[in-house]
């Protein structure tokens, strides 16, 4: 008789305002939650990582709720925060991440929670924690490192995980394998980043956080460098102040006061030309990225893949379509599915140790 192996993982995902759990058995979600979290409770909790005792509550009655033991926990799996670049996988969480997690050394950033959290509770019952794919997720050809400043590197740091999950499953829908493949991913959504994935690598992205690419609901992505170091200086902003104008109060934010694309779309169906001026910018700076990234694939482009929440958005795919389609051909995945992709690394990671990461 065959043992069927039945493992159950639990899934954490922090974001700067929710918390995303997930438990799996093998492949199958038996239970699940995202726990908004009111700006008025994050604020009072000072650091970032005085938020762990907090959130590890909310995980306890999650877990009580739905009748799941954590001893019958076989490994929990979390998102990786920002750590040193690294290459994709799935990595054991120890204490060389821990130590970069919660010193913020690479960086503050709410998933830097996940990995903290799943090594707390791993350690009370002794099962492994993992992470997997990374936002640092660092597979860049060396020519794309250059910024065009000697002092200034580019990085990569992107919807990793997003971003390779929904390429995987696409081309397995398509009888392909991710990696011996081309295809350009642009994940849409609160941040917005466009990778060329060329056999398995992502050789080049557009980075998330640092100012690149289009502009997001309210990030800025690119913008003109003169201009803004006349901007920083006027307002006499800080480094963090800076983080915050480019990641937060830019985009929709900035133009039209709102980071909801839907609330945005009505506008545009009222008559608002400067809502759909706006939205039509977006997706045309989107566009230009996905030009961008079929140069680096040398126009071998299997598929183009728009993933994200804006995915959803009937608007934009109407109107990307028409500017990229010569550049192959285009699938639609709305959302994301993160919590399904840590589960599975970590279900192959128990089958098969093999595959785990060391972080040093
Ligand atoms: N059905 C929809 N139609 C149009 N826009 C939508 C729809 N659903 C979500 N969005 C928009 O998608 C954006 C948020 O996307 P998403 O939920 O992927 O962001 P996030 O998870 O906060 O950030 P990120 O994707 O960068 O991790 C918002 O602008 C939201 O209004
Ligand atoms: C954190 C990296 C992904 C993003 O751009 O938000």
């Amino acid at each position: 008789m065959e043992v069927v192996f039945m493992a159950q993982v639990l899934v954490i995902n922090p974001g700067s305002t929710t918390t995303k759990l997930a438990v799996f058995r093998n492949n199958e979600k038996i239970a699940s939650e995202n726990v908004t979290h009111s700006a008025t409770i994050l604020n009072d909790i000072h650091t970032l990582v005085s938020q762990i005792d907090f959130r590890l509550k909310i995980l306890t009655g999650f877990l009580e709720k739905n009748d799941v033991d954590a001893k019958e926990l076989d490994a929990v799996a979390a998102i990786g925060g920002l750590l040193k670049p690294i290459e994709g996988g799935v990595y054991q969480i120890n204490d060389a991440m821990v130590h970069d997690l919660s010193s913020g050394k690479y960086g503050k950033h709410a998933s830097n929670l996940g990995g903290l959290m799943a090594y707390e509770l791993a350690k009370n019952y002794d099962i492994p924690a993992f992470i997997a794919d990374p936002s640092v997720t660092d597979e860049l050809t060396q020519v794309a490192r250059f910024s065009g400043k000697k002092e200034i590197e580019r990085r990569s740091t992107f919807h990793a995980l997003n971003q390779k999950a929904v390429a995987r499953r696409i081309l397995n829908q398509k009888g392909r394998v991710y990696e011996q493949s081309n295809v350009i991913v642009a994940h849409m959504g609160g941040g917005i980043t466009v990778g060329a994935h060329h056999l398995g690598k992502v050789i080049d992205v557009t980075n998330g956080l640092d100012g690149e690419g289009a502009f997001t609901p309210g990030r800025s992505g690119s913008l003109p460098l003169l201009p803004f170091a006349h901007y920083i200086q006027s307002h006499q902003l800080t480094e963090n102040e800076v983080m915050e104008e480019i990641v937060g109060k830019a985009g929709f934010v900035s133009y039209l006061g709102t980071s909801d694309a839907q609330e945005i779309e009505k506008r545009i169906t009222a008559g608002d030309e400067e809502a759909k001026l706006c939205y039509d910018a977006m997706i045309y700076q989107i566009a230009k990225e996905i030009g961008s990234q079929a140069v680096v694939l040398k126009g071998q482009v299997e598929v183009i893949i728009l993933t994200g929440g804006l995915a959803h958005s009937d608007y934009l795919v109407e109107h990307i379509k028409p500017l990229i389609s010569f550049l192959g051909d285009i699938e639609v995945y709305p959302g994301e599915i993160e919590m399904e992709a840590l589960n599975d690394y970590a279900q192959a990671a128990l089958k098969d140790s093999g595959i785990i990461r060391l972080y040093e």
